[in-house]
């Protein structure tokens, strides 16, 4: 489990160019679980690649576990699961793992439900099933950091919801820390100890809430619900972004 520091004074995408983050400043406890909401455009996904490291034209500093040396390692799932189709979901896995070691991938596929489907070729997979080899994928490297963008989008609700319950499975087991960026509400309440809001036009963080409900009552529709009317009544800045 790793501590993570951002600190970014400006990312602009071009020389002279507005920026697109000014002034952010997060840190992620060890094995913390945060929840990025923010409107289309507010900078999520720029976010997202600085930290991964895919995208390094910033000012600022980007501290993932204080390595020293070694570079640390990302786990990211994309909301395109980005599957090699002519790999098998459990090729697919094994081909990401490290040279020295790595997740047990048989606990992975059993948690997941893939046990079946494991040496399946991407194209038969349903959608959901496909999200749950990247989770998969993404926890077999053992991540210091695991970052989501937006992985669940194009799932149908009830699919979206059990591949929730399965990816808060996967992390009971692997609490990694975890940064997981969506602009549905009810998504970040139900899986964050923590939720970081983003306003656009330079990205800020606008405000930080702790999501108190008992992790066993997340599966709740009624607990989770009853968070975000709360929520978007006494903080208002909040209602208005979303
Ligand atoms: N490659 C790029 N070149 C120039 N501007 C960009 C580029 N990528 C993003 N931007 C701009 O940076 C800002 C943040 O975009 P970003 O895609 O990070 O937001 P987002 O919150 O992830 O949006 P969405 O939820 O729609 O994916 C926007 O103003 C966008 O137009």
């Amino acid at each position: 489990m790793t501590q993570v520091d951002i600190h970014i004074q400006r990312k602009a995408y071009k020389p002279g160019a507005p920026a697109a983050i000014e002034d952010l400043h997060l840190s992620l406890a060890p094995g913390e679980f945060v929840c990025l909401v923010g409107p289309s455009g507010c900078g999520k996904t720029t976010l997202l690649n600085l930290v991964a490291g895919l995208d390094r034209d910033y000012q600022g500093a980007i501290d993932i576990g204080h390595r020293q040396g070694a570079a640390p390692v990302i786990g990211y799932v994309f909301q395109n699961p980005r599957l090699l189709p002519w790999r098998t979901v459990r090729e697919n896995i094994d081909l990401a793992l490290p040279g020295d070691g790595g997740a047990d991938v048989d606990e992975l596929l059993r948690i997941l439900g893939l046990e079946a489907a494991q040496h399946v070729y991407p194209q038969r997979l349903s959608l959901g099933m496909s999200r749950r080899a990247a989770i998969a994928r993404a926890f077999a490297v053992e991540p210091d950091l695991l970052l989501m963008d937006e992985p669940f989008v194009s799932l149908d609700p009830p699919t979206a919801r059990r591949v929730r319950q399965l990816l808060l499975e996967v992390w009971g087991v692997r609490p990694h820390t975890v940064l997981f960026v969506t602009h549905d509400l009810r998504e970040a309440i139900s899986l964050a100890d923590r939720l970081i809001f983003l306003t656009p036009s330079p990205t800020r963080v606008v405000a930080e809430v702790a999501v108190d409900i008992p992790r066993a009552a997340r599966d709740q529709e009624k607990a989770v619900e009853a968070f975000r009317q709360r929520l978007t009544t006494e903080r208002p800045e909040i209602g208005h972004l979303l």
